[in-house]
C-alpha cells in the first residue's frame, strides 16, 4: 500500500502545489471524521488563488496583535471572519461520508496531528533523523497564555450565556486563551484539564515533560512465555514458536520470574476483596473473594506452599491447562483466571456452595437425588472423555454443589487419555484396581469406578476403607445388597466398579441409560 507522510514545519513554509492542497482539504475531513467535534477552521484553507499563502492557517501573532492600531486591529479581524465565513465551508456543511475522503493512507506526523501550527513555537528545530535520546528533552514551550485563571473562568460563563453579548476583544481575548489550549476546536470552554497545555491553573509545568508514548514505550517489557496447553491437542499445530519453548528451558520458571517480579503489588489483594476461607486440600487453601470490578464473589484457590521447583509449578499448571483446555460445561466448576504471585499459583474460579462431602453421612440420600447426582457428573465425564481427558480423582470432596447443580471440581489430577501426560492417581479409597496395578490403559473408565464408589459411599453413609476386605471387594466388583434400592439401579452401580474396564459403561452410556428418564432424575424410585 502505498503510503504519504506529511509534515508540517512551523514556519508555515512547507513545500505547496495544487495537490498538496488537495490533500490537506482532504486531511482536513479525515480529522473531522477521526475529532467529530473538532472545528475545521485552523485546518480549511482558502483557494490557491488567494493573495496570501495558502499553507497559513488562521494565526494569531500576539505581539503583532498588541502593536496595531484597535480600530486597524478590528477591521482586520471582521475581514478575517467573513472570509472565512465566504470561503469555507462550516462543519455542517462538510460531508463527513467516506467517499468524500481519498482512498490513501496517511502517516500523520506527529507535529502536524499533535502540534497545530499556531501552538507550535518558531524556531523549532526539526531533524529528519530519529534521536532516540529525545526522552528526557523538554518539551518544546507553547507560546504563554496571555489570560489568568480567574479571567477564564470569567469568560466561560459568559460564552456559555450568551456568545452574542461578548464584545469582539474579547472573543480576541478568548481566542487567543483558546488557541494556548486548543479550546477553540470545541467552540466550548472546559474545565478539564489540558494535556499538553503550558500553563495550568496559573502555574508553569514542570519542564522534563515526558511524553505518553515514549512512557508507554518504557513500560514494554520482555513478556513471559507463553505455555503450550498439553491438554489441547491443536496447539501443536502452531507454525512460529509462541510459546517460547527455544526461550527457556523452564517454562513454568520463566512464567514465574516474570509474574512474580512486577510493579510488587498483590493482583490477589488488588482485585480482590477477600471474604474468608472456605476450603483446603492437601496443596492447597481456597477463599470466597468478591471481585472489586465486577462486584462478583468467587472461589480463589491458591497453592499452599510456595511453589519453588520446576516440577511442583508444572504440576500446579496443570489443573489450571486442562479447566482451560476443557472449557465451560454446566456440571463443572468453571475457571475464569489464574496466575503466579508470590511464587503460589492462584486459580479463580467458579463460587459453589459447597461439596458433597458437607451432606455426605449426615444426609440420607433418596435413590432420586443420587440420581440426579449420578446423572449430573456422568454428563461432566461425557463432557470430558470426548476431550481426551480423564479427571483420576472423582469423589465427593470434588463434587461441588451451587443452587441445585452439582460439578465436578479440583482438575489437579487430571491427564490425557492417549497417555501422553504422566499419570498421578487421586484418591486411593476410590481408584480401582488397575491403577493400583500401574495400568493406565482405560483411564476413562477409572473414572467410571470412581464415580460408582462416590455413589455407593453416598447411599451407605459411611467411609470408604482405604484397605482390608471391604477395599478388595470394591475392587472386584462385590457391592452388598442396598436394601430400599431399585435393582436397576444396583446393576448400574456394580457394572459402574467392574473390576474389568472395558465392561464398565462409558460416560455416555450413563447419561444415556433409561433409569433417568423413569426417576424423572429427582423423584425416588421404589
Ligand atoms: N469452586 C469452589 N467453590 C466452593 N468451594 C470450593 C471450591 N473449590 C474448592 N472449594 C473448597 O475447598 C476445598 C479444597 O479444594 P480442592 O479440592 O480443589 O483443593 P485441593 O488442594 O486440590 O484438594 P485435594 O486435597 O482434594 O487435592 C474443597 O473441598 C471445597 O470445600
Ligand atoms: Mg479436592
Amino acid at each position: 500500500m502505498k503510503r504519504k507522510t506529511l509534515t508540517r514545519r512551523s514556519n508555515g513554509g512547507t513545500r505547496r502545489s495544487a495537490k498538496n492542497i488537495d490533500l490537506e482539504g482532504s486531511l482536513a475531513r479525515h480529522l473531522t471524521v477521526q475529532l467529530g467535534h473538532v472545528s475545521l477552521l485552523p485546518l480549511q484553507q482558502p483557494p490557491p488563488s488567494s493573495s496570501s499563502r495558502p499553507s497559513d492557517p488562521p494565526r494569531i501573532d500576539h505581539h503583532h496583535h498588541q502593536h496595531q492600531h484597535p480600530q486597524q486591529q478590528q477591521q482586520q479581524q471582521q475581514q478575517q471572519q467573513q472570509h472565512q465565513t465566504q470561503q469555507l465551508p462550516t462543519c455542517s456543511s462538510v460531508s463527513l461520508g467516506d467517499d468524500d475522503v481519498e482512498q490513501t493512507d496517511f502517516i500523520l506526523s506527529q507535529d502536524f496531528f499533535c502540534t497545530p501550527d499556531y501552538i507550535t513555537p518558531d524556531g523549532q528545530q526539526l531533524s529528519n533523523t530519529l534521536d532516540f535520546n529525545k526522552e528526557n528533552i523538554p518539551c518544546p514551550k507553547s507560546p504563554e497564555k496571555v489570560t489568568s485563571v480567574a479571567s477564564k473562568r470569567f469568560r466561560a460563563e459568559d460564552f456559555k450565556v450568551d456568545s452574542a453579548f461578548i464584545s469582539h476583544d474579547q472573543i480576541m481575548e478568548l481566542s487567543s486563551d483558546i488557541f494556548g489550549s486548543n479550546k477553540l476546536a470545541t467552540g466550548k470552554p472546559s474545565d478539564e484539564p489540558e494535556v499538553g497545555n503550558p500553563s495550568v491553573n496559573g502555574t508553569e509545568k514542570k519542564q522534563n515533560y515526558v511524553s505518553q508514548s515514549a512512557v508507554a514505550l518504557r513500560c514494554r517489557v520482555m513478556p513471559p512465555p507463553c505455555i503450550s496447553n498439553p491438554y489441547l491437542k491443536e496447539s501443536a499445530v502452531v507454525d512460529a514458536d509462541p510459546f517460547g519453548n527455544q526461550r527457556s528451558k523452564s517454562i513454568a520458571a520463566g512464567l514465574l520470574s516474570k509474574t512474580c517480579s512486577g510493579d510488587g503489588l498483590s493482583r490477589y489483594r488488588t482485585d480482590f476483596h477477600v471474604i474468608e476461607q472456605i476450603g483446603y486440600g492437601n496443596f492447597s487453601r481456597v477463599f470466597k473473594a468478591l471481585k472489586r470490578v465486577d462486584g462478583c464473589m468467587y472461589a480463589v484457590k491458591h497453592s499452599a506452599k510456595q511453589l519453588l521447583q520446576d516440577n511442583d509449578r508444572r504440576r500446579a499448571l496443570m489443573e489450571v491447562q486442562a479447566l482451560a483446555a476443557i472449557g465451560s460445561h454446566q456440571n463443572i466448576v468453571g475457571y475464569y483466571s489464574s496466575w503466579f504471585e508470590n511464587e503460589q499459583l492462584y486459580i479463580q474460579m467458579e463460587l459453589c456452595d459447597n461439596s458433597l462431602s458437607i451432606h455426605r453421612f449426615s444426609h440420607l440420600w433418596t435413590e432420586g437425588e443420587v440420581l440426579e447426582v449420578l446423572h449430573q457428573i456422568a454428563k461432566a465425564l461425557q463432557f470430558i472423555h470426548e476431550q481426551g481427558i480423564a479427571h483420576l480423582d472423582v469423589k465427593p470432596d470434588n463434587i461441588y454443589v451451587k443452587k441445585g447443580i452439582y460439578k465436578l471440581g479440583d482438575f489437579g489430577c487430571s491427564t490425557c487419555l492417549d497417555g501422553s501426560l504422566p499419570v498421578e492417581e487421586g484418591d486411593a479409597r476410590y481408584m480401582p484396581q488397575e491403577i493400583l496395578n500401574d495400568k493406565y490403559e482405560h483411564l476413562d473408565k477409572v473414572d467410571i469406578f470412581s464415580l460408582g464408589a462416590a455413589i455407593y459411599e453416598l447411599v451407605r453413609r459411611t467411609p470408604l476403607p482405604e484397605s482390608g476386605p471391604q477395599f478388595s471387594n470394591l475392587r472386584e466388583g462385590k457391592i452388598p445388597l442396598l436394601p430400599g434400592h431399585s435393582l436397576q439401579f444396583q446393576s448400574l452401580l456394580k457394572a459402574m466398579v467392574d473390576p474389568d474396564p472395558v465392561c464398565r459403561p462409558s460416560a455416555r452410556e450413563i447419561v444415556e441409560n433409561l433409569i433417568f428418564d423413569k426417576s424423572g432424575r429427582t423423584g425416588r424410585i421404589v
